[in-house]
């Protein structure tokens, strides 16, 4: 008979999926490479994965199962943790497998709904199927297109299909519209994962952790307690080899409509009234209709739009984005976006938010800070609290994740100055665990059929809705303030907080 404490340690297993395919579609490039096979590798070397697991990679390279193996192999060591066994890569990769073809053509889809079926037949895979977008986006529609046609929109013999996919989810609302139609003719939204990695970053986690799981933040977490919110998305490098994306793309799209905007909703969201995929994505959605909406005329006093020029990063020079490979020499690409929003709903009314991302900045960081509101009175002489700040409790994602509280505290001495310190918590040392990547997380969770820490529909939309009227202004306006590389921004942001008498935190 299951006790109630035999249930218990039953949940606390290990989740194993199901046999199954992972099809990668875009298996000859960056992605697939550099974050999907390694956290399957990881995943099949912590024995999270059934034996009867395939992984098949599918693009127009020719390439045979040997060579694709070989070729994942080389670069297998530089992207996971405690460095490649032999004996678990050599189990592992008799489990992958190439075919070279064309998305687009409908060929090649026959060929692979034959090879499933062969892989079932040897492999035990079972019927199940996650074909995993890795494309360019402009190639989304087309693959889903064909995979409806060739009834790979179900899973053979009663298994299932799911469909992932990789961001950015259109280019606005239309778009974005448009692409989940598209998508719906041939998938239920149930079958379909889009995926952002920063959702299975076990920090982004602890965020909703940190605020339903203690009792003590929750009565201060909103419009009477907390002053102002600070975003940042903070990184040291450039655009590197991906200029050509990035003039597509821009900030704005590559990360601030995806990653800011999620962390933004599990800031702000009401406590869930349980950890389900829909109670969860239900909540968000209400914070994201809970913006209020910037009006495209005065998007300049919401939004900042900023790019590097050369500079220097950790005492090396760098060139500045115009001067990237692939990049414009005239392009007003941003590669910073500064934001400042409200959420108009009864928690957060009147409290800014204000959101920052950024490439070229000194130092990588991403996290949030809330920032409560100064004592109403210090009974302390005045020369004595020169050194107080507000209290700031800080979520820091990463590096070095953990937490900080800014809190006044006596310096030790006769007399009673006060200041402010930080009492700080670091996860690397509070658990022995090393946490696993986010996209080890989130294939596991696919493969599991959990889509809790995956967008809805409504999401994707929900975060164009706020930055199109933005991109429509900077549309029309064609101008991009620039920030030497190496430092936090252009001055305009700045400017975006000074005016409502708050500072960006050096973080
Ligand atoms: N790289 C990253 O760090 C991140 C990427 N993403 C997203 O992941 C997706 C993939 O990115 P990334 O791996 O960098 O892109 P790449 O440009 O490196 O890879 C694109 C892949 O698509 C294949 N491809 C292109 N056209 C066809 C076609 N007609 N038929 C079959 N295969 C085709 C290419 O192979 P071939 O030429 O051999 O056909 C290649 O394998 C994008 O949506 C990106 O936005 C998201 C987050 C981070
Ligand atoms: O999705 C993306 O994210 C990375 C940053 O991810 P992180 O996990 O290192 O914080 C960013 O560099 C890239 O431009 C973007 O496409």
């Amino acid at each position: 008979m299951l006790t109630a404490d035999s249930l218990r340690d039953e949940q606390r297993l290990p989740r194993v999926p199901d046999p199954g395919v992972v099809v990668i579609f875009g298996a000859s490039g960056d992605l697939t490479s550099r974050k999907l096979v390694p956290a399957l590798y990881e995943l099949a070397s912590q024995r999270r994965l059934p034996m009867e697991i395939a992984v098949v990679g599918l693009s127009r390279t020719e390439m045979s199962h040997e060579e694709f193996r070989k070729k994942l192999r080389e670069t297998l060591e530089e992207h996971v943790s405690g460095g490649v066994s032999d004996d678990v890569w050599d189990s592992f990769a008799g489990g992958i497998f190439y075919l070279p073809g064309d998305s687009k053509k409908p060929e090649t889809y026959e060929e692979l709904k034959g090879f499933l079926k062969k892989l079932d037949e040897e492999r035990g895979t079972q019927g199940n199927r996650a074909f995993y977008l890795s494309t360019s986006p402009s190639l989304v529609p087309t693959i889903v297109e064909r995979l409806g046609e060739a009834g790979m929109n179900e899973g053979e013999n009663g298994g299932w299909s799911r469909l992932v996919i990789e961001k950015p989810f259109g280019r606005d609302l239309g778009s974005a519209k448009e692409l989940n139609e598209e998508i719906r003719r041939h998938f239920d939204e149930g079958q379909i994962y889009r995926i952002d990695h920063y959702l299975g970053k076990e920090t982004v986690q602890n965020i909703l952790a940190l605020r339903f799981a203690n009792g003590i933040f929750e009565p201060i977490w909103n419009q009477h307690y907390v002053d102002h919110v600070q975003i940042t998305v903070a990184e040291d490098i450039g655009v590197g080899t991906r200029g050509a994306f990035y003039e597509e793309a821009g900030a704005l799209r590559d990360i601030v409509q995806n990653h800011v905007m999620q962390v933004l909703c599990l800031t702000a969201m009401e406590p869930p009234v349980s950890f389900d995929a829909e109670s969860l994505r239900e909540e968000k959605v209400k914070v994201l209709k809970a913006v209020r909406p910037i009006p495209d005329e005065e998007a300049d006093d919401y939004a900042v739009r900023g790019q590097y020029t050369r500079g220097w990063v950790f005492g090396e020079e760098v060139i500045g984005y115009r001067e990237e490979e692939n990049v414009d020499p005239d392009s007003v690409t941003e590669t910073f976006v500064g934001l400042r929003l409200f959420v108009d709903n009864w928690r957060w009314a009147g409290v800014p938010f204000f959101l920052r991302a950024g490439k070229r900045m000194p130092k990588k960081a991403t996290e949030v800070a809330i920032q409560f509101h100064s004592s109403p009175h210090t009974p302390f002489a005045h020369d004595d609290t020169e050194g107080l700040e507000p209290n700031v409790l800080v979520v820091r994602v990463q590096p070095e994740e953990g937490l900080s509280l800014k809190i006044g505290a006596k310096v030790p001495g006769s007399g009673f100055e006060v200041s402010s310190v930080n009492m700080d918590l670091l996860y690397g040392t509070a658990f022995l665990e090393e946490a696993p990547d986010a996209y080890q997380r989130l294939l596991l969770d696919l493969m599991l059929g959990d889509p809790t820490l995956f967008i809805r529909a409504d999401e994707a939309e929900g975060a164009w809705r706020i930055l199109d009227p933005v991109m429509r202004h900077w549309a029309r306006k064609k101008e991009v303030s620039p920030y030497p590389a190496g430092t936090w921004g252009p001055e305009d942001a700045d400017a975006l907080l000074e005016r409502d008498g708050r500072e960006w935190r050096r973080p």
